[in-house]
């Protein structure tokens, strides 16, 4: 039986990072994936093909021109499946040629299979063959990630009713969608379905959407997606989803039909820790098979067994899942890491963008802090009239008290780009002079970080004569 420091099962986010920082280590790594390759939900079904696909989408529809030359401009008039999987293959080819290229100059050794716990420290892992092997380690990483939740009153076909995963390998542009949840998911595929002119209705049964987002980015955004005819259904949840005569039907708990060439079932993911055979270990899954871990080491309550990324739960995103991986690794190799900085973003990659740092309004008043906001509409910049831009906007919140950064929220283009300025101030423990007292390039759009800093400093009144400290 092999022997290993440190055995990953999983090569998404949270498996890749641990695997190298380990490895650069210098210890004896070995990753286990099931997939046909590497790289995770991250590389083959989930973030890089929403986002090449969304990409490929606003390219081939005009949609960044839509300002100056009309709602009817198209870079392309009949845009197929197969003109956005095009792009969607020789992106992921390069993904996944990135990371094999990346375990092997670091010497992490791969193994193709399912892995199943024989004991907390042995593996039994089956191949595409049949053959069984057993693998043993120090520690062990569950990167297993999560699945699409897939409930037995969807009549999931694969074809027009469809997860998230389906949805990637769709053979027609529908021209009417209803999405079933208005989570991230649901919400980044209903724009973009909407950007390329399909007709989208989305059924959430919460009165409102994206409740961790600013109130007011929210509703600037819902406004543009109403104003571009989108329907938003709240308050209701999908019931049956069934395929009659050709055609979706959706059954809302209202008793109100929706019927649509195609359904997006995106209402949540389930860890993918039921066929790990948790309790050879000692360890049991929790709801919907997340894991519970210490937030700081990641490591689970059997001490040699570390989990990262989407199958411990929120934030769910590739970009924490990495960080995960990465300090569970150094914790499991006896090296020491520094636990990440209390804010990360979260960019929304809808259309429009939505991206966040730090704390909402609602969160700011929740805490009893007095506070300012600042605003910046893209319209008022130059390089947003240069770039046709009619809607997006940059709001930030400061401390009456110490001046300092506490949130900064844009809606809009290159929203999950700008929202990196803010990010860094907050995390340095900025004041609102730094936007005040700075250049930025002209013309740009985080010029609008100027504007909005300007917008809250006027009502702010300036700094007695000696500065503020934080
Ligand atoms: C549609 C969609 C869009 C997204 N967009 C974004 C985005 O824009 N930005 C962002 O930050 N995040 C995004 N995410 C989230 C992001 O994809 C996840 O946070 C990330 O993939 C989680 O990484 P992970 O390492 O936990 O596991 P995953 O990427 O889920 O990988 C887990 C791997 O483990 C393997 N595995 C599971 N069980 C076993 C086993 N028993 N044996 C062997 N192998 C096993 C699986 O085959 C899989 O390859 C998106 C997700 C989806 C679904
Ligand atoms: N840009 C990004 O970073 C990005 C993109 C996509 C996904 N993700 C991650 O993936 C994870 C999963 O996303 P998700 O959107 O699937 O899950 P989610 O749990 O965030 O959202 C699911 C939504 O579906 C709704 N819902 C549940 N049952 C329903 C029903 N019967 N009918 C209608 N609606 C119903 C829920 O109320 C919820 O709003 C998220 O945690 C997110 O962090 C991130």
């Amino acid at each position: 039986m092999h022997q290993y420091d440190l055995v990953v099962i999983g090569s998404g986010p949270a498996g890749r990072r641990a695997a190298i920082q380990a490895a650069k280590l210098a210890k004896k790594v070995l990753v286990i994936e099931r997939g046909g390759r590497v790289g995770g939900v991250s590389v083959h079904t989930g973030t890089i093909p929403s986002k090449t696909l969304r990409e490929t989408a606003l390219n081939l529809s005009g949609w960044r021109e839509r300002g100056f030359y009309g709602r009817s401009y198209r870079v392309k008039q009949e845009i197929s499946a197969d003109d956005l999987r095009r792009r969607l293959l020789i992106t992921l080819d390069h993904e996944v040629d990135v990371l094999e290229h990346q375990f092997a100059r670091n010497r992490v050794q791969q193994l193709r299979g399912h892995a199943v716990f024989v004991d907390p420290h042995t593996l039994e892992v089956t191949k595409e063959d049949g053959e069984i092997v057993r693998v043993s380690a120090t520690s062990i990483l569950l990167a297993v990630g999560t699945r699409p939740h897939r409930p037995a009153n969807i009549a999931f076909d694969g074809v027009s009713i469809l997860d998230s995963d389906d949805i990637v390998h769709i053979k027609d542009v529908p021209r009417s969608m209803v999405v079933i949840g208005a989570g991230v998911i649901g919400i980044e595929y209903a724009t973009i379905f909407s950007a390329l002119d399909t007709q989208v209705t989305v059924v959430e049964p919460r009165d409102s959407m994206l409740d961790f987002i600013d109130k007011e980015i929210v509703e600037d955004f819902s406004y543009q997606l109403r104003d571009r005819n989108m329907k938003l259904i709240f308050g209701q949840s999908a019931e049956k989803v069934e395929k009659e005569d050709g055609k979706c039907r959706v059954t809302l708990k209202n008793g109100r039909i929706l019927t649509s060439d195609m359904v997006l079932f995106a209402a949540g993911r389930v860890g993918a820790t039921d066929t790990l055979n948790l309790a050879a270990c000692g360890l049991e899954a929790g709801n919907r098979g997340r894991l519970k871990v210490n937030p700081e080491t990641f490591q689970t309550e059997v001490p040699n067994i570390y989990a990262a990324g989407d199958v411990v739960g929120f934030p769910s995103l590739a970009s924490t899942s990495m960080e995960q991986g990465r300090i569970a690794a150094r914790h499991a190799v006896g090296a020491p890491a520094s636990e990440p900085p209390q804010y990360f973003p979260y960019g929304i990659y809808a259309v429009p963008e939505i991206s966040t740092c730090g704390l909402t309004e609602e969160e700011v008043k929740q805490r009893n802090i007095p506070y300012e906001c600042g605003i910046a509409h893209f319209r008022e910049t130059s390089r947003g009239h240069i770039m046709g831009l009619d809607s997006g906007m940059l709001k930030m919140i400061f401390s009456l008290k110490t001046r300092r950064l506490l949130g900064v929220h844009i809606v809009g283009e290159g929203a999950t780009e700008l929202v990196h300025i803010g990010q860094a101030v907050l995390n340095l423990k900025g004041t609102v002079e730094y936007f005040v007292e700075n250049t930025f390039n002209y013309p740009t759009l985080a010029e609008a970080y100027k504007i909005a800093g300007l917008d809250a400093w006027n009502r702010m009144g300036e700094l007695p004569a000696k500065k503020a400290t934080a």
